[in-house]
């Protein structure tokens, strides 16, 4: 028997970002290894027209929940969205909703955040740093709490590059810098904004590095623990391999190279990828929740859920095994052949910026606007090479994070929950895993079809036939261009030619002699 999945049966859960990434997949696995739980109750809003209770719909009825009706028939009932913002005062959950909230809890998982590089510090403090404040003052007037499981990120001290085990200060306390958002007006904040952030990249890695401190400060007498994944990917095994539906991480990058947008980026190809799969996260991040609440350690515990020392890859080892997958799992309607290449200075980036991204872009968008249309390759491809500026920070650095906590962990859970549990990364194979990243990005991404191979490939070779011949076009131009204007270009073809002829004649009078 799985103390892991017992420990969860009976219980009511509260998880915030439930409709994210991680969230549904954490939802799943809840739902599939203690069916027997009392009730999820999540806190959600309603976005794009939906109402809550049609998210829920659409996230029970997706392809992740598939086998979760047979497994748990009731799931309808056992997961209570409850409507909240987590950018209002409160929340602003109902009076009803908060008393029920508040008397029933057992488990708090943390997972709503934004995860945007480029949010204005006033947003990101507001729901990475003052709404993990509130749900810890809420969190504390529930009596029958058992664990706070918080969702951080290994980058949150990404200016450091050996990182441990611990919260690391930061120069403002988060107090000060919640209540200076109360009366700063956004002009100001954005000049003190790169002050605030320092040697950080981005107000998200340096909004959860507050979130963290604020869980230290605010969880006295209750049981916390910080989870800190690096780079998401899809999932590995659980409940089905390469399940990903968002664009973070790499996997907007593999769709613009799978579709021949991206033709080089600016990586170190030796720098570790610490990619991690969803389904580990999650697991860790039960058997932290279990953990927290029935061996309650003294302080708070951090846990590195990260791949680099125990099993690394690096960026050119994926890159490679991304192209070689384009191969057989070729994506439809590509704008260009897949072929992509690492830049390492300033000057190649440029270059290849400008020949390999921005002139196909506006040749094509010439040949829009003489067919009639509108032209957007290049408004789509300066949207693209801009996006990915703001990655390139975690793709030319390497960072070593220690894994203490999380060997600890994985050393006291039983035989079995090792296995339903399961969070050792050195198992994971990259090459299939990649692989599998490539066909998910392809399956529940780009909503394409494996029927449509042949046509993708189709489409290929005929985009191929298109290069070579646009290729010699350009060659057959190039040399009118020089015969025409420039004396020693004559004297080369001329030599050409009759080094040719002379070749020829002699190949013609030695078959001839043989004869
Ligand atoms: C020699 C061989 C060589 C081989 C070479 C091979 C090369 C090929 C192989 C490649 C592999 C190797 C290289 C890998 C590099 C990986 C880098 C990873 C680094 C990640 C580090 C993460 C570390 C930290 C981890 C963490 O701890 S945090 C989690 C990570 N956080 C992020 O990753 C957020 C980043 N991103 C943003 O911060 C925002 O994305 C931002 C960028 C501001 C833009 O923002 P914006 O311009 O607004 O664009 P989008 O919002 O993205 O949207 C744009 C449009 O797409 C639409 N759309 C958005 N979604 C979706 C969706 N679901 N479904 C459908 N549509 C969607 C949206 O509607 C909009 O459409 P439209 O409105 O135009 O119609
Ligand atoms: N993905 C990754 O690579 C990594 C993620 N993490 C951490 O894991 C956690 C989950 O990330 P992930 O699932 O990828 O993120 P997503 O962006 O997929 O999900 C974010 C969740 O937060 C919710 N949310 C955002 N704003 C609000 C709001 N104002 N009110 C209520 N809910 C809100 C979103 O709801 P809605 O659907 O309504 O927008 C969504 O459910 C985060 O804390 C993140 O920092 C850490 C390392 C890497």
């Amino acid at each position: 028997m799985s103390m892991i999945a017992a420990f969860y049966g009976g219980k009511s859960i509260l998880i915030t970002g439930a409709t994210g990434f991680l969230g549904k997949v954490l939802m799943e696995k809840l739902f599939r290894t203690s069916p027997d739980l009392k009730i999820i109750y999540i806190l959600v809003r309603s976005k794009a027209g939906q109402t809550l209770q049609q998210r829920v719909f659409q996230i029970l009825n997706s392809k992740l929940f598939e086998n979760i009706k047979e497994i748990c028939p009731n799931v309808h009932e056992k997961i209570r969205p409850i409507s909240a913002d987590l950018n209002q005062h409160d929340f602003g959950i109902s009076k009803e909703d908060m008393e029920e909230l508040l008397s029933s809890t057992n488990i708090i998982f943390h997972c709503a955040a934004t995860v945007r590089f480029d949010d204005p510090l006033r947003h990101a403090v507001q729901l990475n740093v003052t709404a993990t404040q509130q749900l810890l003052l809420m969190a504390s007037q529930m009596p029958k709490l058992e664990a706070f499981i918080h969702l951080s990120t290994a980058f949150s001290n990404c200016n450091l590059k050996h990182i441990d085990e611990v919260i690391y200060p930061c120069s403002v306390e988060p107090k000060k810098i919640i209540d200076s958002m109360e009366w700063l007006d956004d002009a100001i904040i954005d000049e003190i904004t790169p002050k605030l952030i320092g040697d950080r990249p981005n107000t998200y890695t340096y909004t959860k590095a507050l979130g963290e401190i604020v869980v230290q400060q605010e969880s006295e007498n209750m049981n916390v623990a910080i989870i800190r994944p690096s780079i998401v990917g899809p999932t590995w095994q659980e409940p089905f391999p390469g399940w990903v539906d968002n664009l973070n991480g790499p996997s907007g990058i593999i769709i613009a190279a799978g579709k021949g947008f991206l033709r080089s980026i600016r990586a170190t190809p030796t720098a570790v990828a610490d990619l991690i799969p969803a389904d580990t996260v999650v697991n860790l991040t039960l058997a932290a929740g279990w953990y927290t609440a029935v061996h309650r350690p003294k302080s708070t515990l951090i846990y590195h859920c990260t791949s680099g020392n125990l099993n690394p890859c690096n960026w050119l080892k994926m890159g490679l095994h991304v192209l070689a997958t384009f191969e057989k799992v070729p994506f439809e309607k590509a704008f260009r052949r897949p072929n992509a290449d690492f830049t390492t200075t300033n000057f190649t980036t440029h270059y290849w910026n400008a020949v390999s991204h921005r002139v196909p872009a506006i040749i094509y968008d010439c040949y829009l606007r003489l067919t009639g249309r509108k032209p957007r390759v290049l408004k789509l491809m300066n949207r693209l090479l801009r996006n990915i500026s703001m990655l390139e920070y975690f793709i030319n650095r390497s960072w070593e994070w220690s894994t203490h906590n999380t060997e600890m962990l994985m050393s006291v859970l039983s035989p079995e929950d090792q296995r339903i549990f399961n969070f050792d990364v050195r198992q994971l194979n990259w090459l299939e895993y990649i692989e599998n990243y490539v066909l998910g990005v392809k399956k529940y991404l780009l909503k394409e079809d494996m029927a449509g191979i042949p046509e993708a490939r189709q489409h290929l070779k005929r985009l191929r036939n298109i290069h070579y011949l646009f290729n010699i076009a350009l060659f057959f131009i190039i040399w009118r261009l020089l015969v025409a204007r420039w004396q020693m270009a004559r004297n080369v073809w001329f030599f050409i030619v009759s080094f040719c002829y002379k070749f020829l004649s002699y190949f013609r009078a030695s078959s001839t002699l043989k004869l």
